[in-house]
């Protein structure tokens, strides 16, 4: 303790004595589910360079983003941090554990091919149908009664985690998990909830040696089963669709292109790489897309401006697609807006920095330690946003139309995608994923708010949002039908 905290080549970065001399502060935040609003405490307290555990420090100047996550002429890239980059001890690495940048780039040259704008525009009409599918089963569901407007009341966040997972499914494993059409989650989609929760667990103990082995000896039987099942039922769903001869209109058919024979990637990395995009696509997308409407229907000034822009858009509904979508500034707007108060990656993206150290936001770091920008906490920063906890869409517009009060806001602070060589593959899927979407319901459907008030802040964080969501309403009107949410 007396090392770390004198004598420790961290040693003069501010932060919490506590959380200076032991990681243990920084576990227990973890577990339980608090980090992201203890890092912005702590950042309010003690500046924009803090040292959060013994081997970690943390950032929230805005060049950080640029020096820890881009490639810079003469500079080594920080790598991945292992405690968190770690594929279940089943499965081989794939993009988004790969901590060898060969191997990074190798699975990222050979992905790249399934999100092109080519790819994107094929792959269109599949993402369309499935709101096709929302919007009918929205539609046709029983009134319930209510006091005072009739209506149906629904779990919104359900819904939208089933559209999310229904599309990526199909893309990714070649067929959906049938969530929209039976109304509830697939057994797959429910314990890939619990396994994101046990890559915390799994996590806080690789901080210390020994405890990982311990982990395994300690955890249940029917967990190491459950998570057995989830990769076996993965891995049939792609074996199936691998076997298929087809050139549908999915991730599969530009990704095995080059890849005939698995001469490139071998067929387990091949499952590991397939899999992790529904991990890594639907989830995040569900988690803004739920975040975003609830922040609409908070802002009934909002949500009335662009229901007014969307039906004014669009007199009929059949015109409402992925291509006229993208030409709406106003929907954009909210979207990039719901994308940096709901930001589903809100934590920070860990890296170690290499061999000899380097300097970072103009602050020298020492080798091995651990880095990383605060996304959660730049977002909700005065120094970077007027009213940073407000949800206010016009401050993306363009200059000649945005209110002059948002003419200092800093637009690079918020990066919900990250930047640089391992930024989000599935960034234009995701964008486009959402403007339809909503553009379909809001065009179709009103919404209200429902239920107790609930504040998007106070949701917890582990490594993704945790929405524990109540009941959620949807009331049908006689031409359109409105809804009222509760998150
Ligand atoms: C709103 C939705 C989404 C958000 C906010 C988001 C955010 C992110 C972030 C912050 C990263 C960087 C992670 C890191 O450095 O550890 C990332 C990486 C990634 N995302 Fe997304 N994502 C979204 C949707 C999607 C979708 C729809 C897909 C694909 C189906 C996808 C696939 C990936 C992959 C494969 C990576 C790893 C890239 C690499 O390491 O080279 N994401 N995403």
């Amino acid at each position: 303790m007396v090392f770390n905290l004198y004598f420790h080549p961290l040693a003069k970065f501010p932060g919490p004595i506590l959380w200076r001399v032991s990681r243990i502060p920084y576990a227990v935040s973890l577990l339980r589910g608090n980090l992201v609003k203890d890092q912005l405490e702590i950042h309010r307290k003690y500046g924009e360079v803090v040292r959060l555990a013994p081997n970690e420090i943390s950032f929230t100047k805005e060049e950080a983003w640029h020096d820890i996550y881009t490639n810079r002429v003469g500079h080594q890239n920080p790598t991945k941090d292992p405690v968190w980059y770690k594929a279940p001890d089943d499965m081989p690495a794939n993009i988004v554990t790969a901590i060898d940048p060969t191997l990074h780039s190798r699975f990222r040259r050979l992905l790249e091919n399934s999100f092109t704008e080519g790819a994107l525009r094929s792959q269109m009409p599949l993402v369309e149908s499935y709101v096709d599918l929302l919007i009918n089963r929205l539609r046709g569901l029983p009134m319930t009664p209510d006091n005072k407007i009739p209506g149906v009341v629904v779990n919104f966040v359900d819904w939208m985690s089933w559209y999310t997972f229904d599309v990526i499914g199909q893309l990714a494993l070649g067929e959906s998990f049938g969530c929209l059409k039976d109304s509830k989650f697939h057994p797959w989609v429910k314990t890939l909830n619990n396994l994101l929760k046990g890559m915390v667990y799994a996590a806080s103990t690789r901080w210390y040696p020994g405890m990982e082995s311990l982990r395994f000896k300690l955890l249940p039987k029917s967990v190491m089963e459950m998570q057995r099942q989830h990769s076996d039922c993965a891995n049939e769903k792609i074996n199936r669709r691998l076997n298929l001869e087809t050139s549908k209109p999915d991730f599969v058919t530009p990704f095995m292109e080059d890849n005939i024979d698995f001469h490139e990637i071998s067929l387990r990395e091949t499952q590991s790489n397939l899999a992790i995009l529904i991990v890594a696509g639907a989830d995040a997308t569900a988690t803004a897309l739920s975040g975003t409407f609830l922040y609409l229907v908070q802002n009934r000034n909002t949500l009335d401006n662009l229901t007014s822009d969307i039906r004014g858009s669009f007199p009929d509904e059949k015109d409402i697609s992925i291509v006229t979508t993208s030409k709406l500034s106003y929907l954009n707007s909210v979207i990039i807006e719901g994308l940096r108060l709901t930001n589903p990656v809100p934590g920070g993206l860990p890296r170690i920095v290499p061999e000899g150290g380097d300097t970072y936001a103009g602050v020298f770091v020492p080798a091995q330690t651990s880095i990383s920008v605060r996304p959660y906490t730049m977002s909700r920063s005065e120094k970077y946003f007027a009213e940073p906890d407000a949800f206010i869409p016009e401050r993306w517009l363009p200059q000649d139309i945005r209110p002059a009060k948002f003419d200092n806001d800093h637009f690079g602070v918020s990066n919900p995608f990250s930047v640089g060589h391992s930024n989000c593959i599935g960034k234009s899927l995701a964008l486009a994923e959402m403007k339809i979407v909503m553009a379909r319901i809001i065009w179709a459907i009103d919404l209200h708010e429902y239920g107790e008030r609930l504040d998007w802040t106070s949701l917890k964080t582990f490594m993704i949002i945790r929405r524990s969501l109540s009941k959620s309403g949807l009331l049908q009107g006689k031409e359109r039908v409105p809804m009222k949410i509760s998150i």
